[in-house]
């Protein structure tokens, strides 16, 4: 069998006297979409931060497709094929849709001098139609994106973290202020991505309906540690899981 896509091995990461994330290892493999949720709290942002080379963990190791990316800088993993999208939005309001898409793609592809120097668009304009077209924002490619709703604004950057062509994608609550019909647009345009090109995601999220349907496997997080791990059904059904909402 192949490596793991991703392989989280004993994370630790403490804030002066509160243990954030407390030991926890997963595997993910190519094609899942693996939701990784929690109450306030329990370490996703963390965990998903040491993974990300965002934060350096006390104790453990990530690696990707077999390689320990433990100590490399977020700028790198992106050229691993690790992609990712924020909590706050990263678009340029002051520039179009398409521009945007692009620049994202230049970020993967080559420094700045290479950017200023080099040849100027490298495909990158082929490839941000391509991911304007499949998020059905075709009509907006001109547009500033600071113009755009919420949700449109999230399915740019969404494509933008898709530029780079990754393997691996990282969703940092992608469905948070968007809207019911923008999301369902979102969800099936992500669960097509992944048919389409084998693109393993994962996914912190804390709208359940949006992720017990866009996930293959959840896990679940609570004071750092993994409390259950399984099918979307399952953790629906998890006594333990729905106490540690409850804050039982
Ligand atoms: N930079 C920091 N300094 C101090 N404590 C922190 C820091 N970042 C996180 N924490 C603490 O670590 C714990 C885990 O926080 P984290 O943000 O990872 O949880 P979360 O599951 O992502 O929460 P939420 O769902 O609210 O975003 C919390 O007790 C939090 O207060």
């Amino acid at each position: 069998m192949s490596a793991p896509v991703l392989s989280v091995r004993n994370i630790e990461k403490s804030f002066g006297g509160i243990q954030a994330v407390r030991g926890v290892s997963f595997d993910v493999h190519k094609g899942e979409i693996l939701g990784l949720i929690g109450p306030n709290g329990s370490g996703k942002s963390t965990l998903f931060n040491c993974i990300l080379g965002q934060l350096a963990p006390d104790a453990g190791e990530v690696h990707v497709t077999g390689r320990n990316v433990s100590k490399m800088r977020a700028s790198d993993l992106n050229k691993l094929g690790v992609g990712r999208t924020f909590q706050q939005l990263s678009v340029f309001p002051k520039m179009t849709v398409l521009d945007n898409i692009i620049l994202a793609g230049q970020e993967h592809h080559g420094t700045m001098l290479s950017r200023l120097f080099g040849p100027s668009d490298a495909g990158l304009t082929q490839q941000a139609e391509q991911l304007i077209s499949f998020f059905r924002l075709t009509h907006l490619r001109d547009t500033l994106a600071g113009s755009l709703s919420y949700g449109q604004q999230k399915l740019v950057d969404a494509a933008m973290a898709l530029m780079a062509g990754p393997s691996l994608v990282l969703l940092d609550e992608p469905a948070g202020g968007v809207n019911l019909t923008m999301l369902a647009n979102l969800k099936e345009r992500l669960v097509t991505y992944n048919a389409e090109h084998g693109t393993t995601f994962v996914v912190i999220e804390h709208n359940m309906e949006f992720v017990m349907s866009l996930c293959t496997r959840i896990i679940v997080l609570a004071e750092g540690h993994i409390i259950a791990e399984g099918k979307p059904e399952e953790i629906r059904a998890n006594q333990t899981v729905i106490d540690a909402y409850l804050g039982g």
